[in-house]
């Protein structure tokens, strides 16, 4: 056993008991399971996160995600509760806590009318932190995007997914990767689409992205259905991601979200979205921001917020 296999905390197959599918990450599915070792059903509930066996890369990338999941400690990233092994440790299953309230898309969609702008900022303020973790790591997501954001609670949203998660070698501030992933490129920097260049501040483009989808998802103006199938359109091809990379360089960017206050548009967003990636912000730098913004409108009592929806 490796080093860090003694830490692993072992889920015996026989009584992990299928509930029903959660959702789909990248290299696998996740499904609802209770862990039930005295077969009564007071078990915990677990989100288990199979491999779709397809190529050997994936074994060797769902190995490095279940190995750097396990070694995350933070309130703001989904926690590792183990493995488990089937067919005599042929195959692997990843075993996570299950958050009840599912992904943060879901949960705006079907909450619009009672999310205010406070409770959106706070969720973009605990993504922000967890991302600042992630980079004392050395880690760089390369798919944060509101897909794999999930909501724990109503006040505590968790980073999720680390399929694509890589860490940026000691004598580089970037990851270069050789074959271009799968995700959509909607969310890429800049760098990332013309050169798969990934690092903390392609991360904090990706952020602005996701910052963008949380003031457009509960609008419940926009039909978010719609909204969903622009916005969620897995473009593909060199023709397409050069087409971007071009509106990108030509000073495009995504229109300000209706009703999204401006300091966040106008401001933040533009941050993250600066198209030299060394003028973009850290995470720290954003967190501040949001809390200033947070802690401005609270001091205005709750009529500005009224306003401010
Ligand atoms: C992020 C992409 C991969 N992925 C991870 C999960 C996941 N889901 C959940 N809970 C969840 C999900 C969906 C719903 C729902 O009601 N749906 C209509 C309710 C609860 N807990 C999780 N813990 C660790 C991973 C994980 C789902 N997809």
């Amino acid at each position: 056993l490796s080093p860090s296999q003694h830490e692993q905390t072992l889920f015996e197959e026989r009584h992990l008991r299928y509930i029903s599918p959660l959702g789909k990450g990248n290299f696998g599915s996740v499904e609802l399971c209770r862990y039930d070792p005295l077969g009564d059903n007071t078990g915990e509930l677990v989100a288990v996160k199979k491999l779709q066996p397809n190529k050997q890369s994936t074994v060797d990338d769902f190995q490095k995600e279940v190995n750097m999941l396990s070694i995350l400690h933070c309130d703001y990233i989904v926690k590792y509760r183990g493995v488990c092994y089937s067919m005599g440790r042929l195959s692997m299953s990843l075993v996570m806590e299950y958050l009840p309230y599912g992904s943060l898309i879901g949960y705006l969609e079907n909450n619009q009318h009672n999310i205010n702008t406070r409770r959106m900022l706070l969720f973009a303020s605990q993504i922000c932190k967890g991302m600042e973790y992630l980079q004392t790591l050395r880690y760089v997501h390369r798919d944060l995007a509101a897909r794999n954001i999930l909501v724990a609670s109503e006040s505590l949203v968790k980073i999720a997914d680390f399929g694509l998660t890589k860490i940026i070698p000691s004598d580089k501030e970037y990851y270069r990767v050789t074959q271009p992933g799968e995700s959509p490129i909607f969310w890429y920097a800049p760098e990332s689409i013309n050169e798969s260049r990934f690092s903390h501040k392609s991360d904090v483009w990706s952020f602005g992205i996701v910052l963008h989808e949380l003031f457009f998802y509960c609008d419940n103006k926009s039909n978010p259905k719609r909204v969903k199938k622009k916005l969620l359109i897995n473009i593909h091809g060199p023709s397409i991601s050069m087409h971007l990379a071009n509106i990108l360089k030509n000073n495009w960017r995504l229109p300000s979200p209706p009703h999204c206050p401006p300091k966040v548009c106008s401001n933040l967003m533009r941050q993250c979205w600066a198209y030299n990636f060394d003028e973009r912000p850290c995470f720290s730098s954003l967190g501040n921001q949001i809390e200033t913004i947070i802690l401005s409108q609270l001091s205005l009592g709750e009529r500005h917020w009224y306003t401010l929806d």
